[in-house]
């Protein structure tokens, strides 16, 4: 197993794509240089990733515009450049020797298209898996590929958590990559005999490009609450990016968890046709879900859909929303002509042997209840994630309910106190800690959180910045039997502080924390 970089990911046999032949195809003018006999055989838009024979696209950005990164490509290998008329100036001054082409349309929204006819998959043997809605998207993509394989598939997947083509590794580095990374990974995962893909949606993707040039055979929709008001402004608008994704120009069919308005106003307002999964039995869907049994240790459930299709399974993971995610991976497989038979063949016992890296993660899966508290590491991080959380453990746990976490800074302040509000509503301790608290004061976002729970008027709550101290202090008052849940960092390596990226992972934190506590060999 490798772990690669998200960003340097390319097939590696690349075929040549005549400049000329793209320049045509795509309309673009011919701004300085000639494209003469010159071929691309991958295309990037970031400079520090141009591979040798790259065509480089110089995209205006927040900050900066691409162009200006134009001789940096250049020495990097890069080919030929792609931009709009904005870059074009800024690239006279360069004295670059490769031509440079200019897009009248802006370039972002032609950069599917276009990577997917550098890399050849704009028409995949694979089937392709789409996934979008606030919580739980990574679960969702895990499961898919675990059951893609028990249905005796080739899986390929990208999540916030990893990338991975079969057992090679590729680090994440934003929840949906670039539309150029994304086809390179397409094109890459061919190559390795992939069949099945599962792709982790944001709605950022499908505002951005992203997921253009990339043809879903089913995409789904789990669930909708508060999370990136920083970027979409207010949740009609973050709302409407998802909703979509669900167009013809997108995907064939998707799959709409209809308990809540949200996935309601989604299988109404789909441009595609769509079947319907709900957890009640009185409301009007397709397919229905009833959980049969619940415990710390994993969660059991039946699955009924039309025309007699059933499944009886289970998932080793806790929480009614993971049965929901697995069920909605079951629907998305027969949606696309898998049948559950043949799914339910490849299990022992409908058991669904999945690992979501940082998606309450126990970490001391082995600790007996009567010896010690369980420890849970999870990447939810909006008021959405830790209602679903809480009302789960409720459900499940022996004892008393532990909570830790911190907040973003720089990002969405608007659902911190919320946070707060639910976490100490629904736990009996919470430690506030720093999760990353960027350019702002830690101790600023701790106190707005704080304030939450103290308006919950329920939890004792504890304050320790520093996450290292914090998860020590949830194990020193931990008693047998307690449940410990550690909400924000998931699978994450790195803490953000003042504009520093340094290492830290909780999930490494918890288990040095638990091994001194003996509750770890
Ligand atoms: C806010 C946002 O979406 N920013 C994205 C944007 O950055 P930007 O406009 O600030 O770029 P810029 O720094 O001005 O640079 C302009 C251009 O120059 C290029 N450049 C820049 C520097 C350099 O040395 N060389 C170079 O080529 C950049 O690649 C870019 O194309 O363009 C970059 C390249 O296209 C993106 O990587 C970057 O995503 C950043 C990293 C990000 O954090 N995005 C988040 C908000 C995001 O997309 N999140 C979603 C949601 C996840 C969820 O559901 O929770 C996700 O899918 O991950």
């Amino acid at each position: 197993m490798s772990t690669g970089d998200a960003l340097s990911i390319r097939p590696q046999h690349p075929a040549p794509r005549p400049l000329e032949a793209l320049r045509r195809e795509f309309g673009w003018e011919t701004g300085s240089g000639h494209a003469g006999d010159a071929a691309a055989f991958g295309v990037t838009i970031d400079s520090r990733d141009v591979r040798e024979g790259d065509l480089y696209v110089g995209l205006p950005g927040a900050r900066r515009h691409g162009a200006e990164f134009a001789a940096q490509a250049e020495r990097s290998g890069a080919v030929a450049v792609l931009t709009d008329a904005a870059g074009l100036e800024v690239t006279a001054t360069q004295g670059l020797g490769i031509p440079v082409f200019v897009s009248a349309v802006p370039p972002r929204e032609s950069l599917g298209e276009l990577a997917a006819a550098v890399y050849g998959t704009a028409e995949l043997p694979a089937r392709v898996f789409g996934i979008t809605g606030t919580n739980g998207k990574t679960s969702v993509v895990y499961l898919l590929a675990e059951l893609l394989r028990a249905a005796g598939m080739t899986p390929g997947l990208s999540s916030t958590a990893e990338r991975r083509i079969g057992e090679e590794v590729i680090v994440s580095n934003l929840t949906s990559p670039e539309a150029t990374e994304l086809h390179a990974l397409l094109a890459r995962m061919s190559e390795k005999g992939v069949d099945a893909v599962a792709l982790e949606v944001s709605a950022h993707a499908v505002e951005r490009h992203r997921i253009d040039g990339v043809r879903f055979d089913v995409v789904a929709f789990n669930n909708f609450s508060q999370d990136h008001l920083d970027d979409f402004g207010d949740m009609e608008s973050y709302f409407a990016a998802k909703l979509a994704l669900f167009a013809p120009e997108h995907a064939e069919r998707g799959v709409v968890v209809v308990d809540a308005p949200a996935g309601q106003r989604v299988a109404r307002e789909s441009r595609i046709p769509v079947t319907r999964l709900a957890t009640e039995y009185g409301q009007d869907a397709e397919w229905h879900l009833a959980v049969t049994r619940q415990s710390l240790d994993g969660v059991s459930f039946v699955l009924q859909g039309p025309e007699g299709a059933h499944f009886r399974g289970s998932v080793p993971v806790f929480g009614r929303f993971m049965a929901e995610n697995a069920a909605l991976a079951l629907i998305m497989l027969h949606e696309a002509g898998i049948p559950l038979e043949r799914v339910a063949a490849g299990l022992d016992r409908g058991r669904i042997p999945v690992y979501i890296p940082g998606r309450l993660e126990c970490m001391n899966p082995e600790t007996p209840l009567e010896a010690g508290p369980r420890f849970f590491v999870d990447y939810g991080h909006t008021p959405g994630a830790f209602a679903a959380m809480l009302d789960a453990l409720a459900e499940v746990a022996p004892g008393r309910i532990i909570f830790l976490f911190g907040a973003d800074g720089d990002r969405d302040t608007t659902k911190r106190e919320e946070m707060g509000r639910i976490a100490g509503a629904g736990s009996d301790a919470v430690i506030v800690c720093d999760y990353h608290p960027r350019s702002e004061p830690p101790e600023a976002i701790r106190a707005q959180l704080i304030a939450g729970v103290r308006s919950a008027n329920h939890a004792r709550v504890f304050e320790e910045g520093d996450p290292r101290t914090a998860v020590r202090l949830a194990v020193s008052i931990a008693q047998p039997g307690d449940v410990i849940l550690y909400a924000g960092p998931g699978h994450e390596d790195y803490q953000e502080i003042a504009g520093r990226i340094l290492p830290y992972s909780a999930r490494e934190e918890v288990r040095g924390a638990l091994r001194e506590a003996g509750l770890l060999p």
